[in-house]
């Protein structure tokens, strides 16, 4: 059957955060006829929901598949391969497949297997949480399979969501997001599960705290307010995320044995050298402006805009410096494993890695910050029991994602998150 005047029709199946996100993106960028589903139980629910709408639940995937000329797969990463097994036969014949799957090899593969020859694959993956706006991020579009009309058919598809097109194929997406998302997610994770493992929450301190810890808690909770599954998918089933998150927590453990063992040599020359290698600024010089790009976040007053608490009149009174061992861990690591960020900046830089970035050159561009961290780690008696309970959360997370086991890693996110 021909596309119609009314242009391609949409199908989603999946109608978790993502799905439900894009089909009302696409309603509202005016495509009339968008058929959905998720699991055959929730169908009556979807029909209540989107009586009236340009949204039309369907009972199953098997419906979505026959009707839809672009259909996308928006179902968890580790449900893929079942998912696609049971209603790829049913494609209708010409259609375009695409998946919202945050790891790439495993839909490449259920596609591969299960869609009839004479459909084409053109997927996509939109760097971005559900409730961020879709303008200006990236949205990731690999062309896979049958002619590049299919490319501009997608690229029309979703015009209205104003996202930046990134072209990747399969394999270079799952590269770059592990070295986006795998170790970055790793650390917050591991703030999370150290504070509730000593029952000191930042929120609930009398100090003052402000800067860069903000960001950490702001970012630790908007982590674990989402799906378990996002995160468990991207560590366990991307092929490179494994050993990445290793390194971290080898990073971790590494940086905080030479604090506590007082090497403060040894310490120094290895974060100094980091610095050097991954920002480019040596020892002797203050961080100033990469590659003609201004620092991402700009200043203490802007990061001070999201504070936690009074900020007090007298410097005396605010939080004493501490060793910042999820940030230096976070570049010794950068630095072990040969990736430099700024590189993946404008192919996959997540809203989430944009802030972590932002704040680990924050401390990395300041001599005077970065020694104080240093000191800090070498010196400071108050943060101490924080930063060995985070290498123990950063061990553990290590531990969890090497076993593979998604029940595992369940209850060690759902354990924090029942506490924030
Ligand atoms: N959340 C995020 O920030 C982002 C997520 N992604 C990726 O997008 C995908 C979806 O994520 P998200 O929307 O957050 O997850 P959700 O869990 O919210 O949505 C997935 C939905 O698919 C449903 N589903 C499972 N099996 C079937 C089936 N056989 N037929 C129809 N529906 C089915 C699930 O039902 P049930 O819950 O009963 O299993 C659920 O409602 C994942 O692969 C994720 O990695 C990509 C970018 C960002
Ligand atoms: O910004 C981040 O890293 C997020 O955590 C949001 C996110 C989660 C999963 C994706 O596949 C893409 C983006």
């Amino acid at each position: 059957m021909a596309i119609t005047d009314d242009g391609p029709i949409i199908g989603i199946i999946g109608m978790g955060d993502m799905g439900r996100m894009y089909a009302l993106r696409f309603q509202a960028g005016g495509h009339k006829r968008i058929y959905v589903c998720d699991k055959p139980e929730r169908y009556e629910e979807l029909v209540e929901e989107f009586r009236g709408t340009s949204i039309h639940p369907l009972p199953s995937g098997h419906a979505v598949s026959r009707l839809s000329d672009l259909i996308i797969y928006s179902v968890e990463t580790s449900a893929i391969s079942s998912v696609v097994a049971a209603y790829g036969p049913s494609t209708k014949l010409g259609a375009t497949v695409a998946g919202q799957t945050s790891v790439k090899l495993p839909e490449k593969v259920a596609f591969e297997k299960y869609l009839p020859d004479d459909v084409d694959i053109v997927s996509i993956h939109s760097l971005h949480g559900p409730s961020v706006t879709t303008e200006g991020q990236p949205l990731v579009i690999i062309h896979h399979r049958g002619p590049i009309e299919k490319v501009r058919l997608v690229e029309d598809v979703f015009r209205s969501f104003k996202s930046r097109y990134v072209y990747l194929s399969y394999e270079e997406h799952d590269k770059v997001t592990a070295n986006t998302q795998a170790v970055t997610h790793a650390a917050f994770l591991s703030m999370g599960t150290a504070w509730r493992n000593s029952a000191s929450y930042p929120w609930e301190t009398t100090r003052y705290v402000s800067g860069i810890e903000v960001v950490k808690v702001n970012i630790t909770l908007r982590i674990y307010s989402a799906k378990w599954h996002v995160y468990a998918g991207l560590a366990i089933l991307n092929p490179s995320a494994q050993s990445q998150i290793q390194q971290y927590a080898r990073s971790t453990t590494e940086l905080f044995k030479l604090m506590v063992e007082g090497k403060g040599e040894e310490l120094s020359r290895r974060v100094w050298a980091a610095r050097e290698d991954v920002f480019g600024w040596k020892e002797e010089e203050e961080g100033g402006v990469r590659d003609g790009r201004a620092p991402i976040l700009l200043s203490e007053d802007v990061l001070d805009q999201f504070s936690l608490g009074q900020k007090p009149e007298k410097e005396t009174q605010r939080e004493s410096p501490n060793s910042h061992l999820s940030l230096l861990a976070m570049v010794d690591c950068w630095n072990a494993l040969g990736i430099r960020p700024f590189e993946h900046l404008d192919v996959a830089g997540t809203p989430v890695f944009m802030l972590w970035i932002g704040v680990a050159e924050y401390l990395f561009r300041s001599r005077q910050l970065l020694a104080s961290a240093i000191s800090a780690g070498l010196r400071d008696r108050v943060h101490r029991p924080e930063d060995i309970e985070f290498c123990v959360a950063a061990r553990g997370w290590s531990e969890c994602v090497s076993f593979g086991n998604f029940e595992l890693y369940q209850r060690r996110f759902e354990e924090t998150s029942s506490e924030f």
